[in-house]
């Protein structure tokens, strides 16, 4: 366990106040203000010309435990998540086994407890071992210790129409929320793995049309509605789905969706070179769906950021493009490329992505111990972004245990400089704290 020293963090442009000075002490916020003495038997932490944000809460993650230790572990991950400045992860259910019972999810929660660098929170699977016929143990999983919220067969699509409706009203009882992974699977089958175009064409890959998300989006939004329950869109990919969900919104509906980093700034060409690290679903999409989800994104119709980091290990991933296993890393470039793409160019304040990447996902998640923001007695949940630095992105100084990194060699611009969970330093130069 990291020590619970106190810090005085000095000089960072504090989003949501502006101030200088955060105070931290016994795990909270006491004070945030300018020109704030240092106390004594405190440790000052020089934040000069770095951002603090609220700790980063991420909606979608995979940390392959339990089954996949070989492509990352509870540990591993909540390495590479502290790294990228995130306190909270959740955790999908596609597992081995499925994360579908109480017990299952309790034991992913007391194993992230245990190594304490972030708070882990089980997603629970909406359908048994994910087998789309029929439903998990939801209630079960929302009393248990582990306090489910969120439910998601992601990796797959509930694609009966009955079942989605039945979860759909199921998780009214607790407030629940479903996460869809939306692909139709005749539109868009196990063999589609890339955007269905004039790339698709070229490449010989079959396609994988934006329609096949855009009609489960807009069926899903249509179930919430008929249940007055809560639908949410994981990584949502195309224009289309950003029309649906702006038209739902304006009825009122309560759906929520997801963009993901690599949706933000990795564009279908990449997949020239048949390079298997680019295979990701959805797939990566062209120039007009990169700039629909950007542009949602600014406006607050896609509601947040969420990684869908998807480690995989080199025997999975080294493959021709057409066999490889689908998903790439995302947790510790998010935020870098989240300041790349949208706060650089004046797309979004750090404010607003404050908002998208960790108050909002937090309301989503019905998670109160997080998402509050910074302010005197909140705890002290906070990462430092250092926006100045221009980083070349090597995937070998990842703290996951897989290297599937679609920004190897990329240039973002900042890099996190430092996260504290509850007052504890989880990271800091590089390094991460256990
Ligand atoms: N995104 C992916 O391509 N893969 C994810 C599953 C998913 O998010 O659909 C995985 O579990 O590897
Ligand atoms: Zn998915
Ligand atoms: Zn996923």
């Amino acid at each position: 366990m990291a020590s619970t020293t106190d810090y005085l963090i000095t000089g960072a442009d504090v989003v949501g106040s502006g101030a200088a000075d955060i105070l931290v002490r016994d795990g909270r916020i006491a004070e945030i203000g300018t020109g704030l003495d240092v106390p004594s038997g405190i440790e000052r932490v020089d934040a000069d010309g770095l951002v603090a944000l609220p700790g980063l809460v991420d909606l979608h993650t995979h940390l392959r435990e339990p089954g996949r230790e070989d492509a990352e572990t509870i540990r591993t991950g909540s390495a590479a998540a502290a790294a990228g400045g995130f306190t909270a992860v959740f955790a999908m259910a596609n597992t081995n086994p499925v994360t579908d019972t109480a017990e299952a999810a309790e034991r992913i929660a007391e194993l992230g407890e245990r190594v304490g660098l972030v708070d882990v929170h089980p997603v629970g699977a909406v359908t048994k071992s994910l087998a789309g016929e029929e439903l998990a143990e939801l209630g079960l999983m929302a009393r248990s210790r582990a306090q489910v919220r969120v439910f998601s067969d992601d990796g797959k699509c509930v694609h009966d129409a009955r079942l989605m409706r039945r979860a759909l009203e199921y998780v009214k009882a607790f407030d629940g929320v479903v996460t869809q992974h939306a692909q139709d699977p005749l539109l868009a089958d196990g063999s589609a793995c890339c955007h269905e175009g004039e790339v698709s064409g070229r490449l010989g890959l079959p396609g994988w049309p934006g329609v096949a998300e855009e009609v489960i989006v807009a069926r899903d939004v249509m179930l919430a509605r008929h249940t007055g329950s809560r639908v949410h869109i994981a990584h949502a990919s195309t224009a289309g789905t950003v029309e649906v969900l702006r038209w739902a919104k304006s009825l009122g509906i309560d759906v929520t969706a997801e963009v993901t980093p690599h949706h933000l700034m990795l564009e279908t060409d990449l997949l020239a070179g048949y390079d298997p690290v680019f295979k990701v679903n959805p797939p990566l999409r062209p120039a007009e769906d990169i700039e629909a989800v950007r542009e949602a994104l600014a406006d607050g119709t896609i509601d947040a950021v969420a990684t869908d980091h998807a480690p995989h290990a080199r025997h999975d991933k080294e493959h021709a493009f057409a066999d490889a296993a689908f998903g790439m890393l995302g947790l510790e470039q998010a935020l870098a490329v989240l300041h790349t793409t949208m706060v650089e160019p004046g797309r979004m304040t750090w404010a607003q992505v404050a908002e998208a990447t960790s108050a909002r996902p937090a309301r989503i998640a019905r998670l109160t111990s997080q998402g509050g923001g910074l302010v005197a007695g909140a705890p002290a949940n906070i990462t430092l972004f250092d926006p100045a630095v221009t980083n070349v992105v090597d995937r070998e100084e990842s703290k996951s245990l897989s290297r599937n990194n679609p920004w190897h060699g990329h240039t973002l611009k900042g890099a996190v400089a430092a996260t504290f969970l509850r007052g504890r330093r989880t990271f800091a130069n590089g390094e991460v704290h256990q």
